[in-house]
């Protein structure tokens, strides 16, 4: 029996130490700064219960003969890419692209490592067997897991190693046991991390070969002793209201500094040890990266679907829709929309399979690339576009929307904030959820995230470089020169 959102709810009170500003947060669940996303996230395992979206969501483990989520299912035909994108949507329209770590996102690597257990093996110490319990354990009991495999640095021009004396921060072994390891030191950001049942720590980055000591991975309970979980600035805290802050209020999945302080891991727990190509290879050659990358791009295609919403409705409340300006800033957002889309289908109608895959298949890599450089282009432009739509409107607003029923200011603001087609109550509240989206500090958090989720621009662009393109465009190019034209050009099979 798949959990549901109360049993996730009540399972996030089990201890962890959670830190807002200089309190220590006792129940995520019951806080003012957390409680709402919790019950946001708790909402999507509801979803499952649901019997319109049970289907959507789920599917029958034959092995287990109980229903899983989707985004555990390893996918073997094209066919269930597109089933495991109908779960993802799903999800991502229930907080209008807003989550992004929606459980799905780290499930969807979960079932890569487990794809290719034999990535996990083959050095000093083999983790095949722990990553395919993690999988069992997750998929069983539909946990929600977070992730954080980017490490703090003193010195950014240095490997983790040479940092120096005082500058040890990043997550080592500081003892082994028989029975595992006990770890301390820090890994940055931990989104969602507050809210989840575990957390993988590992590395994505590639790290030198001096750095052996910090080439570790595993999974780790935030109620575990010595775990730590240091929040940023709360924007469900500083919402004034739900209709004030529509979305803030809502869907501040949250980010944290996650600071381990001699946590014991069982060996059960470690996925990789003491492996620099093994910490490195779980992410690049299972299809853990493509798997969350394909929930991400169906998040964001839907995340535009719903900006784009929004501009239509500015435009029909400025009474613009007949303007050809207005009529062509929402064509170039209508149509980013659909070229977020298409990645989405292109990367699943061009999947991949590979021999050492045995019979798994993958996005496709090259198009899931190209997704995350357009999104990261055009998310700022797209924000862009539809504030200037909206113009002083955006700005021009009351302090909350219960101004409205004060005696004095009331009547003022009903009159004077007002367009022909809406009511200052209806206007006011459209642009408030725009201002939520675009210009709040939720928004500007939102616009950090599609640049940084999935790592620094310079890494995610010069990662298209490893795909072999350059090479085959250099060829079909030099054939100019050389003044002949062989047939077929690179894509053209
Ligand atoms: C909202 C948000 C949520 C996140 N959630 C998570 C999460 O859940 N889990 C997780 O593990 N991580 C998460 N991250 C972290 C993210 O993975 C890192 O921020 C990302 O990998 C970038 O690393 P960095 O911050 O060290 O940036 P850096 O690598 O330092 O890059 C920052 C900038 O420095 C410059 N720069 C640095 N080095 C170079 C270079 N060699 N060449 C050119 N320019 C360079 C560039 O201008 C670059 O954009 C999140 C980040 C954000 C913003």
């Amino acid at each position: 029996m798949m959990r549901n959102g109360a049993a996730y709810l009540s399972s996030l009170n089990d201890g962890r130490i959670v830190w807002l500003g200089q309190q220590k947060v006792g129940n995520v669940t019951s806080a003012a700064a957390f409680r709402n996303a919790a019950q946001s996230f708790a909402q999507l395992y509801e979803l499952s219960h649901d019997s319109a979206s049970r289907t959507a969501l789920t599917y029958l483990d034959p092995a287990s003969d109980t229903r899983h989520a989707l985004s555990f299912l390893i996918p073997r035909s094209y066919e269930e890419l597109v089933s495991k994108r109908i779960a993802h949507k799903t999800w991502a329209e229930e907080s209008f692209g807003f989550l992004g770590r929606s459980p799905d996102y780290m499930a969807s690597g979960i079932a890569g490592f487990a794809a290719r257990p034999d990535v996990f093996a083959g050095g000093d110490f083999d983790g095949s067997a722990n990553v395919l319990s993690l999988y069992r354990r997750t998929a069983e009991q539909n946990l929600f897991v977070a992730f954080t495999i980017t490490n703090p640095k003193i010195d950014k021009a240095k490997s983790l190693a040479q940092q120096g004396p005082g500058n040890d921060i990043g997550v080592r072994t500081v003892r082994e046991t028989d029975g595992g390891i006990v770890v301390s030191g820090a890994k940055s950001i931990g989104t969602a991390a507050i809210f989840a049942d575990e957390i993988i720590v590992g590395t994505i980055e590639p790290l030198s070969q001096d750095d052996v000591d910090y080439a570790l991975s595993f999974t780790v309970t935030p109620a575990t002793p010595g775990v730590i979980l240091i929040s940023r600035d709360s924007y469900e805290h500083a919402a004034r209201s739900r209709e004030d802050n529509p979305l803030s209020s809502r869907f501040d999945e949250n980010d944290a500094l996650l600071v381990l302080d001699n946590v014991f891991i069982p060996w059960e727990r470690v996925l990789t040890y003491r492996d620099i190509q093994r910490t490195f290879a779980m992410w690049w050659e299972t299809p853990a990266y493509t798997n969350m990358a394909h929930q991400a791009s169906v998040r964001f295609w839907t995340k535009l679907e719903f900006l784009a919403g929004l501009a239509s409705l500015v435009c029909d409340s400025h009474g613009s829709a007949g303007n050809p300006q207005a009529r062509a800033q929402l064509g170039r957002l209508l149509g980013y929309v659909q070229l977020a889309k298409s990645t989405v289908l292109a990367a699943e109608a061009g999947h991949e399979t590979k021999a050492e895959d045995d019979g798994v298949v993958r996005l496709n890599r090259e198009i899931t690339y190209a997704q995350r450089i357009l999104a990261g282009e055009i998310y700022p432009k797209f924000i862009h576009e539809l504030r200037m739509l909206c113009g002083g409107a955006l700005i021009q607003l009351p302090d909350s929307l219960h101004d409205l029923d004060h005696p004095d200011i009331g009547p003022m603001l009903r009159r004077f904030i007002r367009s022909s087609a809406q009511s200052a109550d209806e206007r006011i509240r459209l642009m408030k959820l725009v201002w939520d989206a675009t210009g709040s500090d939720f928004a500007s958090r939102h616009a950090h995230y599609e640049q940084f989720y999935q790592g620094a621009p310079h890494v995610y662009l010069a990662q298209m470089t490893f795909t072999g393109l350059a090479e085959k465009y250099g060829h079909f190019a030099s054939q100019a020169l050389a003044g002949k034209n062989e047939t077929g050009g690179p894509d053209n099979h």
